[in-house]
């Protein structure tokens, strides 16, 4: 079953970034999007996650258009069904890496869960803030927190960009579990080729194309 649409996407900033782009997503899978520095790659998640609306085409989220969407509903798809985890991490630096979970657990009413703390590393940190953790450290926080909400697509940007290759296989390790177990697909954009070809599609953004290698 699809849960995500990707249908004749076109976008531009200073340059044509990509012309007529079209692809699907679904449940349990992973696919990667990778490509020189500059290609789009980022832009397209963030169209396809619901950040940006395309200059054409259309997006659609669990049989939703969520571009042409009302407002409450496009935010309960964004709260319950989808998953960020970007370079810039987003948690609330203020706060201990724990209240930042804490905070993922009272949105979605799901449990932090501490096994996942155990596999990510970060159990014996949890207490600190989050100023006082390492970027890595920081990275896997925000990975926790995402998989807290137990969203049914996983968006990520260099999620393991910050990670020395061991943890970031590992990491990566996780999400395919997370998504085995829950049903879930994920998107994955990285300059990690061999990270990429873990991933059951991968797609090339060249020439303004989506191409597909694997
Ligand atoms: N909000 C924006 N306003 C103007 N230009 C932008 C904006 N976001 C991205 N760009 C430009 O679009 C181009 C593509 O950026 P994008 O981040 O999507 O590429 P990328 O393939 O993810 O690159 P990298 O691999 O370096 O992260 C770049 O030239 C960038 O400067």
């Amino acid at each position: 079953m699809e849960i995500l649409e990707a249908n004749n996407l076109s976008h531009s900033f200073d340059y044509k970034l990509f012309d007529d782009v079209s692809f699907s997503l679904n449940k349990k899978e992973r696919i990667a999007i990778i490509g020189m520095s500059g290609s789009g790659k980022s832009t397209l998640l963030h169209i396809i996650s619901s950040l940006l609306k395309p200059q054409s085409g259309s997006v659609k989220l669990f049989g939703e258009d969520i571009y042409n969407l009302n407002k409450s509903k496009l935010a309960e798809i964004k709260r319950d069904k989808i998953g960020l985890v970007f370079q810039s991490h987003y948690l609330f630096r203020g706060f201990s890496a724990y209240e930042n979970l804490e905070v993922a657990e009272i949105l979605s009413q799901q449990p932090i869960d501490e096994e996942l703390l155990k596999r990510l590393d970060i159990e014996h940190c949890i207490k600190q803030k989050v100023t006082e953790l390492s970027g890595g450290q920081q990275q896997r926080v925000s990975i926790a927190r995402v998989l807290t909400k137990k969203p049914e697509i996983i968006f990520a940007d260099e999620p393991t960009g910050n990670l020395d290759s061991k943890t970031a296989h590992e990491v990566m390790e996780l999400f395919f579990e997370y998504c085995d177990k829950n049903d879930a697909g994920m998107v994955l954009v990285t300059h990690d080729t061999g990270l990429a070809q873990l991933c059951d599609k991968v797609y090339r953004l060249e020439d303004k194309e989506l191409k597909r290698e694997k």
